[in-house]
């Protein structure tokens, strides 16, 4: 039965969200986790752009459609909150992380972080970058049942203790560094969400402690001694009145941008690799045009200017990062009563920005469930229908900061992956996407990888 979220305040003319809550706080929680498109396609048919509903135990707005994506995540009357939103899936493991700070505050460390994250600072996280990949990439052992997922995730975990951390680790102390970043990610996607010995959540707050001490212990030399590293660019960020990170601030932004940058590639890299598998016409286009680009420069490897002649892996990177954005959704917490697009949204509310299923509309793409990288060609350009159509960096205040970053090493691994290896997997193979927190394939996604 439909029952609005709440009645709009009289004589202001909006309207008031439908919806059908369901059972308190479960909901539609197991359907949308299921099949997140499908689910968002009947409501829009049932409801249009805006409907209400109860998820992961919230009162929670799904907000429909890039012209609702804008409204949230510019966020013109500051009506929308991050921290709030996010702290409830991952405020113990990554609290006063920037994504989960708000307005003015949020605004104080963006600037100085921002100078961690510009072009010079790119061109040597390249650099530093480079032999990691080749060497990681050459060593992947051809064969079928190649997990990708599972080798991607290594690799760029492996590449975060060289350009992020700086740090020279024996294999013993990055692999403890790495099992606690790995275990802090997953607990943010704990089903039993308190302390219990053993338990996801308890092993989360343990990593938590871990990373908070391995970076405390290596700060001092990374103030004194700098380097071309994410953590001392943080360390030695400073905006032009002079304002700078608190040790605290360093310690909690490295541990948060780990996160962000680690799982997000691998998704990127390996939801490219499948559809590279399904259309092999696609990964031979981009095998020609590495193996042009590597000829023209006269050497395999690339450097930060190079990257905008690998205009087809551009086209598939977009693609891929319509077909599964590696974040699907963004909450935020209503702070002050507002509206979208003429509906009332009361405060205390959750309301979701769905990129994954926004990527999917009709209503916005042609055959969205069709990989077509062609879409993004200049001719067609099809994202520009609206600037939030394509959004798997989000938008507003809180929009990626690591988006060319992100570009520049999912962009690079493919260079030296094409030149080595070519993949595939049988004709009706379709990948068993896990949905029910970021996606990534149940079974790692295994291809018969062949050395060229
Ligand atoms: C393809 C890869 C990536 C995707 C799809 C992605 C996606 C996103 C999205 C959607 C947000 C906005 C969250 C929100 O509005 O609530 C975000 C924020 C952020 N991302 Fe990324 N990201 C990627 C890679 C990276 C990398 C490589 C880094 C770091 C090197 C990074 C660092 C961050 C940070 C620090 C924020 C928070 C910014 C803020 O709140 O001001 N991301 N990312």
């Amino acid at each position: 039965m439909t029952s609005v979220l709440a009645p709009p305040p009289e004589g202001s003319g909006l309207k008031a969200v439908p919806g059908v809550p369901g059972i308190p706080y479960v909901g539609n929680t197991l359907s949308v986790m299921r099949d997140p498109i499908g689910m968002a396609r009947r409501r829009y048919e049932e409801y249009g752009p805006i409907a209400w509903g109860w998820l992961l135990g919230m009162r929670t707005c799904t907000v429909q459609g890039p012209e609702a994506a804008e409204a949230v995540l510019v966020n013109r009357d500051k009506a929308f909150a991050n921290g709030p939103a996010w702290s409830y899936f991952i405020g113990p493991f990554f609290h006063r992380g920037i994504m989960l700070l708000d307005f003015e505050e949020h605004l104080h460390h963006r600037r100085i972080m921002q100078q961690a994250f510009t072009r010079p600072r790119l061109q040597a996280y390249m650099e530093a970058m480079a032999p990691g990949i080749v060497r990681g990439v050459e060593a992947w052992d051809a064969r079928s049942g190649f997990k990708v997922y599972d080798h991607v995730k290594q690799l760029t975990l492996d590449l975060a203790t060289d350009v992020f951390m700086g740090v020279e680790l024996d294999r013993a102390e990055a692999d403890r560094v790495n099992g606690a970043f790995i275990d802090a990610v997953r607990a943010g996607t704990a089903y039993v969400r308190f302390n219990v010995r053993g338990l996801r959540w308890n092993k989360g707050l343990r990593a938590r402690r871990e990373l908070e001490a391995f970076f405390y212990q290596h700060l001092p030399a990374k103030r004194r001694d700098g380097g071309d590293d994410l953590f001392a660019a943080l360390c030695e960020a400073e905006t032009d009145d002079g304002q700078r990170f608190t040790d605290e601030d360093v310690v909690n932004h490295m541990i948060f941008a780990l996160m962000a940058a680690h799982d997000t590639t691998t998704i990127t890299l390996t939801t490219m690799a499948y559809y590279l598998a399904k259309y092999p016409e696609w990964q031979e286009r981009l095998r020609d045009e590495t193996f042009a680009l590597a000829e023209r420069l006269g050497r395999p490897s690339l450097e930060y200017a190079d990257l905008d002649a690998l205009t087809g892996i551009d086209m598939v990177m977009k693609e891929s990062l319509r077909m599964v954005p590696p974040v699907p959704a963004l909450p935020r917490r209503v702070v002050k009563d507002t509206s979208i697009l003429g509906y009332h949204i009361p405060a205390g509310t959750t309301v979701v920005v769905p990129m994954l299923s926004n990527h999917h509309m009709s209503q916005w793409w042609k055959d969205p469930d069709t990989f077509d990288p062609e879409r993004f060609s200049p001719d067609r350009r099809e994202d520009k229908v609206h600037k939030y159509a394509w959004s798997p960096f989000g938008g507003g205040a809180h929009k990626c900061i690591g988006m060319y970053f992100a570009g520049m090493q999912v962009k690079t691994i493919l260079h030296q992956v094409l030149q080595r290896y070519r993949w595939g997997v049988p004709a009706r193979y379709e990948w068993p996407l896990d949905t029910t927190s970021l996606p990534s394939p149940k079974d790692g996604l295994p291809v018969r990888l062949d050395r060229l």
